[in-house]
């Protein structure tokens, strides 16, 4: 694998699962894989998870990390081609791709849609000028349409805690104050459809996801209805699809609560906000895997790396 930008690029996800849970078992065996080995994280957006998560990864792996808050510490980065570069962007991305390129092996990046302008953001603007101009291998941290490293998490946190062969599992929407991105769902919705797993997709009206991440997934409106005999609800806020980036809904009817959910795993992302989209009733359970869940963040971004430089 030269790059890891979508969940599309899993091309066996059973036997990735099982990998990863082996990097779990014994994560330090492969520490002379990624000797004198330079991984770069550049973050444009905040993060906690995939900061730490990637960076121990590759410790786990004898690399060596360096990380850059992009925004705010960083030159302003011109993406546009042909730019006349007489506002607020000081270098291009051509020169710092390529600049980054010869201080790392591998580049990881971080950077969220802009949620106001829907072309911008399904033609991942960033990912993609890194793709081309970076003459590394990429990894994806959270791009605007796309978590693929939280996907593969997910999947191998189901796979953990399963009691039965073929699961239900339930994604729904909470609600949220502010628009965030489709990004998370979009990646757990296709890594659900390539699992063995009953999946369907619970959010309000005008709510659903882009139909080319839907595709044959049932959508019901009808949150109880969608919940009945699940054995995990993974929930997350999005804004609208249809209405781009709008907070049209904010209904607390949504909000996941103990008694909702019955003998279900709750699992989330994370940040949560509690009280927002779920109660501390259940975060404060043995309902909840997100702490479990969050762990997998390391392997998962393990297995990852261990694929490219293996590949290298
Ligand atoms: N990386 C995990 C989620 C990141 C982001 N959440 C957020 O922006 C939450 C911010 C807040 O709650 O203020 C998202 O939804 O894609
Ligand atoms: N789940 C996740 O990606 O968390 P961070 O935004 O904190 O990295």
């Amino acid at each position: 694998m030269k790059h890891y930008t979508s969940i599309h690029d899993i091309d066996n996800i059973n036997s990735w699962i099982e990998e990863a849970k082996a990097l779990k078992l014994t994560p330090l065996k492969h520490l002379e894989l990624g000797r004198n080995k330079t991984l770069g994280l550049l973050f444009f957006n905040s993060s906690l998870r995939t900061r730490l998560s990637t960076q121990k990864a590759a410790l786990n792996l004898g690399m060596n990390p360096i990380v850059m808050n992009v925004s705010g510490d960083a030159w302003g980065i011109e993406f546009g081609d042909g730019t006349v570069m007489n506002g607020n962007t000081a270098e291009h991305i051509k020169e710092a791709a390529a600049v980054v390129s010869q201080y790392c092996d591998i580049i990881a990046v971080r950077a969220f849609p802009t949620l106001t302008d829907k072309v911008k953001d399904e033609s991942e603007e960033v990912l993609n000028a890194f793709k081309k101009y970076a003459s590394v291998p990429l990894v994806n941290m959270e791009s605007a349409t796309g978590h693929p490293l939280q996907g593969l998490t997910d999947a191998i946190t189901i796979s953990e805690h399963k009691q039965k062969e073929r699961p239900k599992v339930v994604l729904s929407w909470a609600p949220h104050v502010k628009a965030l991105p489709h990004a998370v769902a979009n990646s757990f919705a296709q890594a659900m459809q390539k699992m063995d797993v009953d999946f369907v997709i619970t959010n309000p009206e005008g709510y659903n996801l882009s139909p080319e991440i839907v595709g044959s997934t049932p959508i019901i409106n009808n949150q109880e209805e969608a919940f009945k005999d699940a054995d995990f609800i993974y929930v997350k806020n999005w804004s609208s699809y249809d209405d781009y980036g709008k907070v049209n809904n904010t209904d607390p009817n949504w909000m996941i609560t103990k008694e909702k959910i019955g003998d279900a795993k709750f699992m989330h992302c994370l940040p949560v906000r509690r009280n927002v989209i779920v109660e501390d009733a259940v975060l404060d359970s043995d309902s909840s895997i997100v702490i479990q869940q969050a762990n997998n963040r390391t392997y998962a971004a393990q297995l990852v790396l261990k694929k490219i430089l293996e590949n290298a």
